[in-house]
């Protein structure tokens, strides 16, 4: 009994000097930030930091003798993804709380506080369920558009934009669909629904149909995203869905395996016959393996996609194998577009910057200033009433790239 007293106790200690070292390590982050020191390398070993570093040469070659990149000076979106690679570096670093994550607390609150909107939506959806066999194409196409709606408005719920405050789903995520179709500013549904019906009826036994989802956040947004991924098997539209996670936190919400496994858990648990439900089949869809789980590194590096190829080609190689990607949110949609002050009528096709590893589309509501595919004057329109319409979440795409 007294011997474990003790060891408890040295474990307490360690874990208070790991938090105490943590917490130096972060306030030496903010001080950086602060003043606008310049971007140091990394010194932990971590397996991406070589590959960090290498970035860190490449944007002070950028910056052709302008000085050295720095919080205040350097592109946003590397900026930002440096910040969230040094939090996880000082909590990476430091055992017992290595594994600790630090936006875990508030992703559960979102999850929490989107219950009722969870459970409008797995009952819709089992209901659904019940006479899916006996929907004739014209009713599956309908159901189609929808889940990938809520799917699309789900990503409204994000903690990194709301700055860590309540961004929980509230309302009936299928109540208001046609009274949003307007703020789709690309509604490119109707080509996702002819590839996804035509490689369904062009099936045959030896090829399969394989779509990948590259989730966002936790939270509401990745309940939708599950949802859609069991309407693409159920309706035979898809044979497998591979879903691609962040291998650390990031961004505040953004699903890692943990947050994965984590929420088909307390689906599973839930108190309601219908979220349950849903919770056990998805559980049983992993172990089915037509639902696959995968993270890459490659997706918390500053790089944005054209890199992919030769920074990652493994990645690159396995996303080929898909029949279409979709990707969710404003952060992947800056990285595939290089975010870029593009002119909004530039075509999307030409912004991806030789990105084509299969036919993809982007799910994305506006949070930061980059849109392109537009109709010319469609968005100087907007501008003229709404000069917030890329950064208020308001708006939203459904952009489709046939690739090749
Ligand atoms: O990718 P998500 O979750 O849709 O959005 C991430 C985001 O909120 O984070 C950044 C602001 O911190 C912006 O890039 C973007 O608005
Ligand atoms: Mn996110």
């Amino acid at each position: 009994m007294f011997k474990i007293g003790n060891f408890v106790l040295y474990l307490f200690q360690k874990g208070v000097e790991a938090e105490k070292r943590a917490i130096s390590f972060l306030s030496k982050l903010r001080n950086e930030l602060q003043t606008d020191k310049p971007v140091t390398p990394l010194e932990d070993e971590l397996p991406d930091a070589t590959l960090w570093n290498e970035y860190l040469d490449y944007q002070r070659n950028l910056s052709n003798g302008n000085g050295e990149p720095s919080w205040f000076q350097s592109p946003w979106l590397y900026i930002e993804c440096y910040m969230y690679r040094r939090i996880h570096a000082a909590l990476a670093q430091n055992p017992p709380i290595d594994n600790f994550d630090v936006f875990k607390e508030g992703k559960a609150q979102n999850f929490f506080e989107s219950q009722g909107a969870i459970i409008a939506l797995c009952t819709y959806f089992q209901e659904l369920l019940k006479n899916i066999k006996d929907l004739d194409e014209k009713q599956l196409q309908e159901e189609f558009f929808k889940l990938l709606q809520v799917s699309l408005w789900g990503n409204k719920c994000d903690l990194s934009f709301s700055a860590g405050e309540d961004s929980s789903q509230k309302s009936s995520p299928l109540q208001c669909l046609e009274d949003m179709v307007p703020f789709i500013l690309v509604n490119d549904m109707e080509k996702l629904w002819s590839l996804l019906i035509n490689a369904k009826n062009r099936k045959t036994d030896k090829c399969k149909v394989r779509v990948d989802i590259i989730l966002d956040n936790a939270g509401f947004e990745l309940v939708s995203d599950f949802v859609l991924a069991d309407f693409l098997l159920s309706s035979k539209l898809a044979d497998e869905v591979h879903f691609h996670g962040k291998s650390i936190p990031w961004y505040v919400s953004d699903t890692t395996k943990n947050d994965f496994n984590w929420t088909i858990k307390q689906l599973q648990a839930a108190n309601h016959m219908w979220m349950s439900r849903c919770g056990i089949n998805w559980e049983g869809n992993l172990k089915k393996g037509v639902w696959v789980y995968h993270d890459h590194m490659f997706w918390t590096l500053p790089h944005d996609f054209s890199s992919m190829a030769e920074v990652a080609p493994d990645l690159y190689a396995d996303l080929q194998k898909s029949n279409l990607l979709l990707f969710k949110g404003d952060l992947n949609y800056r990285k595939l577009t290089g975010d870029r002050k593009w002119e909004h009528t530039v075509p999307f096709h030409q912004a991806l910057n030789k990105f084509h590893p299969a036919p993809l589309c982007s799910l994305r509501t506006l949070k930061s200033d980059t849109q392109v595919g537009l109709k010319p004057g469609q968005g100087e329109e907007i501008q003229a009433s709404e000069p917030e319409w890329m950064i208020s979440g308001k708006y939203g795409v459904v952009q489709f790239d046939a690739a090749l």
